[in-house]
């Protein structure tokens, strides 16, 4: 029997962020001090208020609907800008819209609840790089989870086997100065600590980015794993998928300036990115014969 999963819907978010302030936000480079200290404290708290005011105001997100089903994976997908991270920080609770509702399972949710039984991997991996990967994992779990530490050393064992991590599980994560584990592996290690609990939701902003083609298929790989063999939900965002990462995601969200251009299943995208790269086949075939006659004319 199926477990029973999280259905994340989002419902006309709207959500505006504040761009220009009436007054500079350091107030040192608006006016010199006074002397008379009563006049300035009446004077800092009038500032205080006037600062919080908006003179401009921008619609990151535009009546924003979609849906994320247990067992599946929802893309994100947009170009710079069109605010996929947004939409994955309204999911996570991280920021509040001005409209709209967030419902997990057809109900209203409540934050720390949610926080509970998700987890949220930012686009840039925060790890210790000192740690060794299996001490980094520990450290996730130890924060986490309420368990002997016989348990917690067999939940780290059993999740780094699910990372495909064994292979470095005792090397040191590392960093642009100490050298440590790849760029991909260390995308694992971030995964690993938002999933040591087993979240039902798993939220990921850009998961491949920075990676090579063949890193990133591997990550969507194992999140389909995640997805298909655990009942999580997971939503991600994805900046330029290619053709065989496309055919992985169950459902798609297209954004393009914070509003939604296509929300449903993934093979509209996959059909345009196979007509794309059958397209740019041809000219790179029509140009090398081409060339090849110049060769033999010449
Ligand atoms: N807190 C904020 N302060 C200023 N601008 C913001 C804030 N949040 C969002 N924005 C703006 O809203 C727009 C959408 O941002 P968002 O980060 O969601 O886009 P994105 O699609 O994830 O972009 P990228 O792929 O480059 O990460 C951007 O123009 C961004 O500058």
């Amino acid at each position: 029997m199926k477990k029973q999963g999280c259905e994340i819907e989002a419902i006309g978010i709207n959500y505006k962020i504040c761009t220009q302030k009436t007054e500079h936000p350091f107030k040192i480079f608006c006016k010199a001090p006074k002397l008379n200290i009563e006049e300035n404290i009446q004077e800092a708290d009038e500032e205080g208020k006037s600062q919080q005011t908006c003179t401009g105001a921008r619609h990151v997100l535009k009546n924003v609907n979609c849906q994320a089903k247990p067992w599946e994976i929802l893309a994100i997908v947009g170009p710079s800008g069109a605010g996929k991270s947004s939409v994955l920080e309204v999911f996570a609770g991280k920021v509040t819209p001005q409209s709209g509702s967030i419902l997990v399972n057809q109900k209203p949710v409540d934050k720390a609840q949610f926080k509970k039984i998700s987890g949220y991997v930012t686009q840039k991996d925060t790890l210790f790089p000192l740690l060794t990967v299996e001490e980094t994992l520990m450290f996730s779990a130890k924060l986490r989870l309420n368990l002997a530490q016989e348990q917690l050393c067999s939940r780290v064992k059993s999740l780094i086997q699910e990372l495909g991590l064994s292979h470095v599980a005792g090397t040191r994560i590392g960093d642009d100065r100490v050298r440590g584990i790849s760029g991909g592996e260390r995308r694992r290690v971030s995964i690993g600590v938002e999933v040591i609990h087993d979240p039902k939701v798993l939220i990921l902003d850009e998961p491949t980015s920075g990676l090579d083609s063949t890193s990133a298929l591997q990550i969507i790989n194992m999140l389909k794993v995640m997805a298909d063999s655990q009942g999580r939900t997971i939503i991600l965002s994805i900046h330029q998928p290619g053709f065989r990462i496309v055919k992985l995601f169950n459902s798609i969200l297209l954004l393009a300036n914070g509003s939604v251009l296509h929300h449903g299943t993934a093979d509209l995208l996959s059909v345009n990115l196979r007509n794309d790269s059958a397209s740019s086949r041809n000219t790179t075939t029509k140009t090398s014969a081409s060339n090849n006659a110049a060769k033999e004319r010449r």
